[in-house]
């Protein structure tokens, strides 16, 4: 599946972002191994560390479907800075993907960049 089409519905997740307290919505897209795709918005709180990213919601519901492994994420800012996953995110993909794995991401001006989790996660933790 391309880019762009991943693109589409990360942009779709993000129309449904919960951000009221920092008002930046991002949303992503997994492109699953079993060809589905999975999406997910950022979930703020007033409590304000109990947020969830983006990439966290699009994880749990791949999950909730029964696939864990995850074969490309697309994220998408709000603005035209690229939105680099957070720590606790690159770890959480890690969970489900593998040193190759694809990572893109997208501003809204169209501006995109694409490394492997292996870049932004380098001696990742692992019980292995
Ligand atoms: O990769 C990222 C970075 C930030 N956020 C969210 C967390 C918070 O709701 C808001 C501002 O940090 O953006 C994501 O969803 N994904
Ligand atoms: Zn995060």
């Amino acid at each position: 599946m391309d880019n762009q089409t991943l693109k589409n519905h990360a942009l779709s997740a993000q129309e449904k972002a919960y951000a009221p307290y920092s008002r930046f919505k991002v949303g992503a897209a997994i492109l699953g191994n079993d060809g589905n795709v999975y999406s997910g918005c950022n979930v703020e709180n007033v409590a304000y560390p109990l947020g969830q990213c983006a990439e966290a919601t699009a994880i749990g519901s791949m999950v909730n479907n029964a696939c864990t492994k995850i074969d490309k994420i697309v994220i998408v800012s709000p603005n035209d800075m690229l939105c680099f996953p957070c720590g606790g995110c690159r770890q959480k993909i890690a969970e489900f993907a593998d040193k190759n794995t694809e990572i893109v991401m997208f501003s809204q001006q169209g501006k995109e960049k694409s490394v492997l989790l292996d870049e932004l996660l380098p001696f990742a933790f692992n019980m292995d």
